[in-house]
């Protein structure tokens, strides 16, 4: 780990690439390539066995993709990086390289449905527990270690209730007893939070959302806080199990990244502005955001965000059928899950995002029938209020009934 030498809104746009060995091209070639050719045979088997630099496949490796993992290894302050081919590859990835059969995995209280899914048929197929508590506070994490814990999962902010993890406390209690800690950085990005920096070991991120920010990359990335690790996950685990991204996908991603910090301080002014309005709405009866001083964990989130992100999740007076009828009667906000795009999107965790997680596990993790996940776009907030306001009119006949 090393700290930057430059400000992430620099390093993002230059870091990992060196134009000169690209004809001068000012924007990152894309080798849309499978393979690479040998001068000679015995370069191939020089490359094969590692006793030289070189392409071979893209599988092990892409210029273009490698141009992206460099990028993310400044910016989230790692030692390495890799790119897979969705978030869900680089959680696996990352899994798999830290379990062995009968190993259990200690997890935030929430976590999003598809790693629970993972983690549930891990379980099954190989005996790897897992447990999801509640992480506010040394003592919390402590009780919950056994002595086949290996490894601290967590998400901060939880997707989608928006409970803060105390990263410091989990730190500390891994340091005490050899664990290592993932972090599933996707709702901060890299511009809000560094865990690294903080002593977590890997830090996965859905690169589809606010990383790429244009809705129309499937994307993953693991960055690891030592860089011989990180070498051993990509000649092990990301090369044998294969999820890697396309060279494509890296070169879309390095040209949505350049503007993250411009975005992301749209985001966070945006969701500011709806968050304040939805606490006036009579039929909104909770809502969840980390920096609003009515969070149960403000002080933690204070300390290791750097702004409350683009996401407010909310309860609505009634159940179910209210909250759909609610998103029904949005017009300019699309129904949608994935999060971190332009567009600002609205989703019910309890039948989409979560829907895979058994109701009572659900309930454990706070998602209600009632809840309701925002991602807050980069249109103009008077159009985002006036399109939530209308919504709010047309439901309150219904809401009134109750
Ligand atoms: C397949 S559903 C999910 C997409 C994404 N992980 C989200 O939370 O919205």
């Amino acid at each position: 780990m090393k700290k930057p030498s430059v400000n992430i809104e620099t390093s993002i746009i230059h870091k990992g690439y060196d134009s000169s060995n690209h004809h001068d091209s000012l924007s990152t070639p894309l080798y849309q390539t499978s393979t690479f050719s040998f001068v000679d045979a015995e370069q191939g088997e020089n490359r094969f066995a590692g006793h030289a630099e070189g392409n071979i496949y893209s599988r092990l490796g892409n210029p273009t993709v490698r141009v992206l993992e460099e990028r993310m290894t400044e910016i989230e302050q790692g030692a390495g990086a890799l790119a897979f081919g969705s978030g869900m590859a680089a959680v696996s990835a990352i899994l798999i390289y830290l379990t062995r059969a009968g190993d259990h995995v200690l997890c935030s209280r929430g976590i999003y449905g598809c790693t629970f899914g993972l983690l549930e048929m891990m379980e099954e197929k190989y005996g790897i527990t897992h447990q999801l508590v509640s992480m506010t506070t040394e003592k919390e994490i402590e009780r919950a270690i056994r002595p086949e814990t290996v490894c601290i999962y967590v998400e901060t902010p939880i997707n989608p209730t928006m409970e803060i993890v105390n990263l410091e406390a989990v730190n500390a209690v891994a340091e005490k007893y050899g664990l290592k800690v993932v972090v599933d950085n996707t709702f901060c990005s890299p511009y809000l939070q560094n865990p690294l920096s903080s002593g977590a070991d890997f830090v996965v991120h859905s690169a589809t959302k606010y990383l790429n920010g244009h809705g129309d990359v499937v994307g993953g990335v693991l960055v690891g806080r030592d860089g011989e690790e990180v070498k051993k996950i990509r000649k092990t685990v990301q090369k044998d199990v294969g999820g890697i991204m396309s060279p494509f996908d890296a070169w879309l991603l390095l040209r949505g990244m350049k503007t993250l910090p411009v975005r992301m301080d749209r985001h966070v002014s945006n969701a500011k502005k709806v968050l304040t309005f939805l606490k006036q709405q009579p039929a909104v009866t909770k809502v969840f955001y980390p920096l609003d001083e009515g969070h149960p964990q403000y002080e933690i989130a204070q300390r290791q965000m750097r702004e409350g992100g683009g996401l407010i999740s909310f309860e609505i007076e009634g159940g179910k059928k209210e909250a759909q009828a609610f998103m029904n009667s949005l017009s300019l906000i699309k129904i949608a899950v994935s999060l971190g795009d332009a567009e600002t999107l609205i989703q019910h965790p309890a039948s989409m995002t979560h829907a895979v997680v058994p109701s009572e596990d659900r309930e454990a993790m706070g998602i209600s029938e009632s809840l309701l996940r925002l991602s807050v776009g980069l249109e103009h907030p008077d159009d985002l209020l006036a399109d939530l306001s209308q919504a709010f009119e047309k439901v309150k006949p219904k809401i009134q009934q109750l």
